[in-house]
């Protein structure tokens, strides 16, 4: 079957042999075997921590947690009473669909609407939706966020970011093209120098020390390379990219494996600078295909 599905995952197996695995529990990623080009065994792409809870206790460490409806420790009114990252990655959604199932794809749809719980910490009515999709050497993720409100409930703000845990020797990749992009230095001491905007004047970014740079008009394509390999990542819809790496400060984090900050670099498209706003009935989406290139 090329959509297996038991009671807290779903698993998709691709005819060209690609499989990829998703959590109910916040619609996380948590593998991707895919082959490339040259080589086609498949080998997993994402790091996720020998440490990760995969029990729903906590956000898996790894893979790709959705993040909304804000990035980092809220600072919207309507979101203060949510937890860094907001809620998506911590509720259990729903199985809707099998979108697609052939050799271009095999697609799933997963869901996620307001409950009881979820709107004591955030009263306004959405709907998502998060559609995954395994080619041959590609996996898309698409997230679709609906305002399900009435026009006297207001509009939604929300940020929203896929936060992609690329597996790959992190003091061995650089990541382009962000040369002249504006970004925010989350590493810096001051809540003031964290708001200034510096520019980015390398050709080839790298995080051979701790990073956590927000990029703002970011150029939705991005290259990420090492010596034996390349992943491209297209997006759309998502204005910003979030490069993250804690490099040793990574021993602080308690779920992360030891060393584990080595073998992985983040590179999130998002929007996360200001918020998107949905007016009653209407949607938005942000999507993103990752490509093994080597
Ligand atoms: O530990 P969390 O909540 O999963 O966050 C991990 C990192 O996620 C990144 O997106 C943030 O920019 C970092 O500041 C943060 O440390």
């Amino acid at each position: 079957m090329p959509v297996e599905r038991s009671q807290d995952r779903v698993i998709l197996r691709h005819p060209k042999g690609a499989t990829a695995e998703i959590l109910l529990y916040g619609a996380t990623v948590i593998s991707w075997k895919s082959g490339s080009k040259e080589i086609a065994e498949p080998l997993e792409r994402f790091f996720v921590s020998s440490k990760a809870a995969l029990d729903g206790t906590k956000p898996v460490r790894g893979g790709i947690p959705v993040v909304f409806p804000c990035f980092g420790a809220p600072t919207h009114p309507e979101h203060v009473r949510l937890a860094q990252h907001g809620f998506a990655r911590s509720e259990i959604w729903s199985f809707g669909s099998i979108v697609m199932d052939n050799e271009a794809g095999v697609s799933v749809r997963l869901t996620l609407e307001s409950t009881p719980s979820i709107q004591e910490k955030f009263s306004k009515p959405f709907e998502l939706a998060y559609v995954v999709t395994l080619a041959e050497h590609q996996i898309s993720t698409d997230l679709h966020v609906k305002n399900v409100g009435l026009s006297t409930t207001g509009p939604l703000e929300f940020q929203a970011l896929l936060h992609n845990y690329i597996r790959a020797p992190s003091r061995e990749v650089s990541i382009t093209p962000l040369q002249g992009v504006s970004y925010y230095d989350k590493t810096e001491a001051t809540e003031e120098l964290k708001a200034t905007a510096k520019v980015e004047n390398r050709l080839e970014v790298d995080v051979k020390r701790t990073t956590d740079f927000v990029y703002e008009n970011a150029p939705g394509s991005y290259k990420i390379s090492w010596p034996t390999g390349v992943v491209e990542i297209r997006t759309k819809n998502f204005p910003n990219v979030v490069v993250w790496n804690p490099q040793e400060t990574g021993a602080n984090i308690a779920d992360m494996e030891p060393k584990g900050w080595e073998k992985y670099v983040c590179v999130e498209p998002g929007y996360v600078r200001g918020f998107a706003k949905l007016e009653a009935g209407e949607s938005w989406v942000g999507q993103q295909v990752i490509t093994i290139i080597q």
